[in-house]
């Protein structure tokens, strides 16, 4: 079966430094995959490429079988500040419409099934009661939820999280993975986070990116050991950054 993302002895740099160094993933279809790492450790960079924005210097990545940039139409992605959202007074409804936007439509107006879809995705993130709110009155949770049922709008075979929790309590944070693994029955996730403790919990495998990128199965790796290997690094460096 073709990998939903495979990256092949991918290289990258910024100028002189190594951003990636000969990263090996095959990410299957319905993984759950959360990849961790330090600040700087090329997370975004990677997840940068997985959409097409980036191209590595050597090596080769693929999504669904096909080249990245032809493939984004497909990737539903929850960028890492959603704060942004917060700068526009516009309602929920209209942040989850945004994903029916088709790049080659500038003025469309939205049809019925536009709306039932960005409904759909509404109900499904348990943010549909919330529709007419101005998105500056949501909490932090209230609003990455609102960034899920945008990705999910544009009806993904792929779901990207840069950091979806790094700004909300811990209730919000469970309350996110529980979605997200329920989202997983149909959808391949990749979630980029700090918590290495908390998501091992709720994605089968584990990559641990520092330059160099090495992948566990959480099956057959517990918790408390990957805390050990990595946790402290992974936290004290999150720590500095904020
Ligand atoms: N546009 C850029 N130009 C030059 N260097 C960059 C650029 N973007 C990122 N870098 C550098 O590349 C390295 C990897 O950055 P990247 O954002 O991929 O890391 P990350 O693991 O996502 O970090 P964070 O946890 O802080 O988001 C860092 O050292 C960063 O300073």
């Amino acid at each position: 079966m073709t990998p939903a993302i495979s990256a092949q002895d991918v290289c990258f740099q910024y100028g002189a430094s190594t951003v990636l160094d000969k990263v090996c993933l095959d990410i299957h279809e319905r993984d759950f995959i959360g990849i961790v790492g330090p600040n700087g450790g090329g997370k975004s960079t990677l997840l940068k490429m997985m959409l097409g924005l980036l191209q590595p210097d050597t090596g080769t990545i693929s999504v669904l079988g096909q080249t990245p940039a032809r493939a984004a139409q497909q990737i539903g992605y929850v960028p890492q500040y959603a704060g942004f959202a917060r700068d526009f007074p516009i309602t929920v409804e209209h942040v989850v419409l945004q994903g029916r936007l088709k790049p080659q439509r500038w003025f469309q107006r939205f049809n019925a099934s536009d709306r039932r879809i960005a409904e759909q995705a509404m109900q499904e993130t348990d943010v549909y009661t919330l529709r007419k709110r101005a998105v500056d009155a949501l909490s932090g949770g209230q609003l990455q939820r609102v960034m899920i049922a945008r990705a999910l709008a544009t009806e993904p075979k792929l779901l990207l999280l840069d950091e979806p929790t790094a700004s909300i309590d811990m209730r919000a944070e469970k309350n996110i993975f529980d979605l997200l693994k329920q989202l997983n029955e149909r959808l391949t996730i990749v979630v980029v986070s700090h918590d290495i403790g908390f998501i091992s919990d709720y994605v089968n495998r584990i990559a641990c990116l520092n330059r160099e990128l090495i992948c566990h199965d959480t099956a057959a790796i517990d918790a408390a050991t990957l805390e050990r290997i990595y946790g402290k690094h992974v936290h004290a460096i999150a720590h500095h950054h904020h």
